[in-house]
């Protein structure tokens, strides 16, 4: 594969494209673990090659219980991706996060029933680390972007808890409340399995969420609907892709360390010299480093 690109860019409800991208590959990629929710989009930004993924596919075709989100990230890998950024709608469970602010959370709460969110198994066991599931490195490059661009009428908010739901229907109200009293930030269907991935791939990851909602629980604004999400979403995914480039620009002059980077280091518990063969084969971009 001749496409390649260190910077990976996973777009949610609303964000099916970059604007700013060019010299634009299309790129139909394959993996053990089956086909991406779409073709991989590689092209130039801010001087650099960055990889651009539709999640739900560019005409929003998959749920987020179908998505392959395996396929995803082993095909940002094929990339040669070592950052990836996450653009998402999320619901709002705190009245300071306001329908278009922007939050870099640092936390997840997984209320995922029906998804499969490791490469391992078939005779291969690894547990990673995953008390700090955001790298701070790229979670601070992400805010920092966001920061110096002074949006108008956006807040920036660094850090935060995303509940991380199966969907597809949105929360009930005492879900929503459940959560709050949790003291959950923000929410979302898509991100914990990815991020989990991410991390078993040796790949940065971090969260731009963007805010579309209140969920259903505040007592003053309308519960959530697809098309308050999308309205929302439209208003300011300029900003979002803004952000995104002031982000690409300082990772593209200054890559900055991750402990994702290594986090398979001391996570594979099966000796490899007794692995079957091939499972070995198939996670040989995971595991070659370290065979
Ligand atoms: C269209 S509303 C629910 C939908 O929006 C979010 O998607 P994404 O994270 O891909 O931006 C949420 O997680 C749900 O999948
Ligand atoms: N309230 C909400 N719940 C779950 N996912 C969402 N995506 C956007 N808003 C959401």
């Amino acid at each position: 594969m001749t496409s390649q690109a260190t910077i990976g860019i996973i777009g949610g409800s609303g964000l099916y494209k970059m604007d700013a991208l060019t010299d634009i590959e299309e790129v139909r990629v394959n993996t053990p673990f089956g086909e991406p929710s779409d073709a991989l989009i590689v092209g130039t930004l801010e001087g650099t090659r960055v990889a651009f993924l539709a999640r739900h596919g560019r005409n929003h075709t998959l749920m987020p219980s179908e998505l392959p989100f395996r396929a995803n990230i082993y095909a940002m890998k094929q990339l040669g991706v070592q950052y990836l950024i996450s653009a998402s709608a999320v619901g709002s469970l705190r009245e300071s996060a306001k329908p278009l602010d922007m939050v870099v959370p640092d936390q997840f709460i997984d209320r995922t029933k029906n998804r499969i969110s490791t490469f391992f198994g078939e005779g291969i066991v690894a547990h990673i680390a995953f008390g700090d599931p955001i790298c701070h490195a790229l979670a601070k490059v992400v805010a920092d972007a966001a920061t110096s661009l002074n949006l108008p009428d956006v807040t920036l908010h660094r850090g935060g808890t995303y509940v991380c739901m199966e969907g597809p229907a949105f929360s009930t109200k005492a879900e929503s409340n459940l959560y709050r009293s949790w003291g959950a930030t923000i929410i979302g269907m898509t991100n914990l399995p990815e991020a989990k991935l991410a991390r078993e791939a040796e790949i940065a990851y971090a969260t731009l969420a963007l805010v579309t909602d209140y969920d259903c629980w505040h007592p003053d604004h309308d519960s959530v609907t697809v098309e308050m999400v999308i309205g929302n979403l439209q208003k300011n995914a300029k900003n979002a892709q803004a952000v995104i480039r002031a982000a690409v620009r300082s990772l593209a002059t200054q890559p900055p360390a991750s402990e994702a980077h290594d986090a398979l280091k001391y996570a594979v518990i099966t000796p490899l010299d007794k692995a079957p063969a091939a499972t070995l084969e198939k996670l040989d971009l995971l595991l070659k480093k370290y065979r």
